[in-house]
Parts: C-alpha cells; sequence; structure tokens
C-alpha cells in the first residue's frame, strides 16, 4: 500500500515538473503570446458549428462524463483525491459546464468572465494546471469511445480548441486571484433545527469574512471533503462578524443533509471567497421587489438589514414570500421584525395551496416596471418570475437574480 502511494506521489510530481517544463518552453520559444492570449483570435463559431452537428455522436453527457472521469481516474489515479467522494454532483456541475460552453461557444468573450470565476474557484479545490491536462486527455479518450467508429479528428479537434480556450481562461482567473484567501476557516456558533428539513446555521470566521448583503458563499462540511456547496450568506455584515445560512435538506447523503442532520455547534466548515452580485445597489432612486421563494429568503433578507441600515431617503421596497405550506414560513420573527422597523416596506406571504403561485401574485398584484427586482429561490420559480416581469416591461438589467448553477441543491 505504502509502496503504491509513493508511486502515486511519484507519478503526481512527475506530471507537475513536466508541465512546469512546458510551460517554461512555450514562454522561452514565444515570448510575449503564451498560449492563453491565442484565446482572442479563436474562432468559437466555428467549432461550436462543428460540435452541435456531431452532438449526437457523444450524447448523452451523462456517458460521456461517466467515461471522462473514468479514463482519468484509471490514467491517473492520484487525481481522485482532488474530488467528493460522491461524483453524482460533481458529474452533473461537469455536464452544465459543457452546455454553457457549447451554448456560448459563438461568443467566446462573453463566457471568459464566468470562466475566469471558475478557475478562480477551482484553486480551493487544489487544482493545478497541470490537472487539466489530464482532464484534455480524458476527455479525447472519452469522446472516443463514444463517438465509437464515427469519432473523427474534426470532432476532437473542436472539443479540445474549446476546452483549450476554457483553461486558458480559467488559468488567468486563479493567477488573477492569487492574492485571495483560498477558504475561509469557520466554527459553527449555532445550529437551530427550524421544522424537521431546515437549519439555520451561524458561524464565525478565523479571519474577517468580506462580502456584501445579497451574496452567496460555497460552503464544505468536513464530513463530506472536496464537495463543495452555495449557500447565501442570510445577514447583511456585522461588527461581530457572525454569518448565517438557511440550509434545507435536499438529498440524503449530500452537503445539505450534513449540514441539517449532522452538524453541530463547534463543528469546523469552509467557506470560499464571497461571490454574486444579487444587490439593491446601482439605482437607489428606485423602489426595490423583492422575491423571495423557500430558503431563497436568505440573500433578500441580508439585502433588507443592510437596507434598513443605511436607509436610503424615499424608496420603498415590497416583499413576496412565496412557501409551499404555512409551516414552510420558517424565519417569520425576522420578516416580522424588519416590517416593524421599516415603514418603506411592505411584506404579501404567498402560501402556494391559499394563493397560487408567487409569479401570479406577483402579477396580480400590480405594475412593477419602474422597480429593481431582486428574485431569489428554485429555478423554475425565478424563471416565472422573471418572465411576468419582463412581460410588464422591466428590462432585464433590473431583474436581478443568482445564476441557477450557483445554488445548493
Ligand atoms: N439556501 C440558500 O441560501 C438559497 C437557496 N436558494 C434556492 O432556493 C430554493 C429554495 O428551496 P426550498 O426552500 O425547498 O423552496 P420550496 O421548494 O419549498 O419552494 C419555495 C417557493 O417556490 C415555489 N416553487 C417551488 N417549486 C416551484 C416550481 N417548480 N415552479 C414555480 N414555483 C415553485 C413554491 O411554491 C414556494 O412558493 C432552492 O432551489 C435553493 O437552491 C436560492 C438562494 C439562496
Amino acid at each position: 500500500m505504502a509502496a503504491e502511494a509513493g508511486t502515486l506521489r511519484e507519478d503526481y510530481h512527475a506530471l507537475l515538473a513536466r508541465h512546469e517544463a512546458m510551460r517554461l518552453r512555450r514562454n522561452l520559444f514565444a515570448p510575449g503570446t503564451p498560449a492563453r492570449e491565442a484565446g482572442s483570435a479563436y474562432d468559437g463559431a466555428a467549432d461550436q458549428r462543428i460540435i452541435l452537428r456531431d452532438l449526437p455522436l457523444v450524447l448523452p453527457f451523462d456517458q460521456l462524463i461517466l467515461d471522462l472521469y473514468a479514463a482519468m481516474f484509471e490514467r491517473r489515479p492520484y487525481l481522485r483525491s482532488l474530488f467528493p467522494e460522491s461524483m453524482e454532483f460533481q458529474r452533473e456541475h461537469l455536464a452544465r459546464i459543457f452546455q454553457y460552453l457549447i451554448d456560448n461557444l459563438h461568443r467566446p468573450d462573453a463566457m471568459a468572465a464566468t470562466l475566469r470565476q471558475l478557475g478562480s474557484d477551482h484553486r480551493k479545490l487544489g487544482v493545478r494546471e497541470a490537472h487539466y491536462e489530464a482532464f484534455e486527455e480524458a476527455l479525447c479518450e472519452a469522446l472516443y469511445r463514444g463517438a465509437g467508429p464515427r469519432w473523427t479528428r474534426e470532432l476532437e479537434g473542436a472539443w479540445t480548441r474549446m476546452l483549450r480556450f476554457a483553461v486558458a481562461a480559467m488559468v488567468d482567473g486563479a493567477e488573477a486571484a492569487m492574492g485571495e484567501p483560498l477558504y475561509f476557516t469557520a466554527e459553527v456558533s449555532a445550529h437551530e433545527l427550524r421544522g424537521d428539513d431546515l437549519a439555520v446555521l451561524r458561524v464565525r470566521t478565523a479571519e474577517p469574512y468580506p462580502y456584501r448583503a445579497g451574496q452567496y458563499a460555497a460552503v464544505e462540511s468536513m464530513l463530506l471533503p472536496q464537495a463543495w456547496r452555495h449557500y447565501s450568506l442570510a445577514r447583511a455584515p456585522r461588527p461581530d462578524g457572525e454569518l448565517e445560512f438557511h440550509v434545507r435538506r435536499t438529498a440524503r447523503g449530500g452537503v445539505s443533509e450534513a449540514l441539517v442532520d449532522r452538524t453541530r455547534a463547534g463543528d469546523t466548515l469552509r467557506l470560499g471567497p464571497a461571490r454574486g452580485t444579487l444587490t439593491a445597489d446601482g439605482e437607489p432612486a428606485r423602489d426595490l421587489l423583492l422575491v423571495a421563494g423557500g430558503t431563497g429568503w436568505a440573500p433578500l433578507r441580508a439585502l433588507l438589514e443592510d437596507l434598513a441600515r443605511r436607509r436610503e431617503p424615499g424608496r420603498g421596497a415590497h416583499l413576496f414570500l412565496g412557501v409551499r405550506h404555512r409551516d414552510d414560513l420558517y424565519d417569520l420573527p425576522a420578516v416580522t421584525g424588519l416590517e416593524q422597523r421599516c415603514p418603506w416596506l411592505r411584506v404579501t406571504p404567498v402560501v402556494a395551496g391559499e394563493h397560487g403561485t408567487v409569479a401570479d401574485a406577483v402579477a396580480r398584484h400590480g405594475d412593477w416596471s419602474g422597480h429593481v427586482a431582486c428574485v431569489s429561490g428554485p429555478p423554475p420559480m425565478v424563471a416565472a418570475v422573471t418572465d411576468v416581469l419582463a412581460a410588464m416591461g422591466v428590462p432585464p438589467e433590473r431583474i436581478r437574480h443568482d445564476p441557477a448553477a450557483a445554488q445548493p441543491r
């Protein structure tokens, strides 16, 4: 066993050394034009056409991705430790990334910011530039396996160029974030069950944790190493530095179960740096429409606390709080506390069985075309509310929500 581990380590260091040598060579032989800068000349539209044309050959993604990880771990077993024990979420995540890349390949520059962020977020997983090489090798093998006799060099070329473009932006993002901490260690200061499947966790980080109201963090429980899930920070930043998360158990064996059922005060969590642009900033003259569904209330609570603190004269806010059942109004004291403190805030609870959908309630209530809207909840609810608001003439830049991919499930 020890000898095997030794060989794995040697393989790993050989890969890193080989990679560093390649990087040096690239820089020596092509000064000023490292591979990653070539992205700006990348003809993504041409590769998009090839990939879309041949997509039926390599679908379903599920199989392609299963083959990819199998090939990677078979060839380089030492990379397995960078991934969580359960690969299910990881595979779904990769399928979403592939879909995102394919959908947006015709406008590579527009994707760069998302990919740089992704690269910066991959640092906390221990991912290094060299690992992408192993990933590319495994992708080629999976494409070859999937397409079988219909595999072509053109198909492989288009996928490889797409991947290299994405990797170049991710590596840029990782390098630009060198000064940012990989993660923050936090101790759970309180764990409170609110119903059988929901917990409110309060945590304190060892170092100050910078964030703005409305943002979210990747959270890792020590019970499930390398499995990170996003949860919104449910309070505006406070002088005592205490943070709050609202977690609903969504599946057995996942991070939400670990956080709801198996976490107690005194336990350690890790938090990635705060992310997201769900803020009320930018247009202080406009009234706010806040639409929450279930634990999607968390970031909107932070926004309201922040607004209550730095009251902007004349600015009103209307909150629609959507839940399935009355019992799901799990944070009522906070809601009523804000309502009492803030005469400019109106609250409309929407209980699905009694009042219909949140989107319908928003539509029935009035004309929101002059408002800034912040929407947070299950992705289908966010989509339905966004459609209603768009139909009323609220421009897209005034309808704010987190990307569906950033949500805990
Ligand atoms: N915990 C957190 O920090 C955050 C959670 N979220 C997301 O918010 C959601 C909250 O989930 P739960 O608390 O379980 O809420 P839930 O499933 O109990 O539903 C909350 C509200 O959304 C409506 N809804 C549910 N499914 C819908 C659908 N398919 N179409 C239209 N409306 C629908 C319900 O009627 C209810 O009004 C999750 O998707 C989570 O990812 C979003 C931001 C932060």
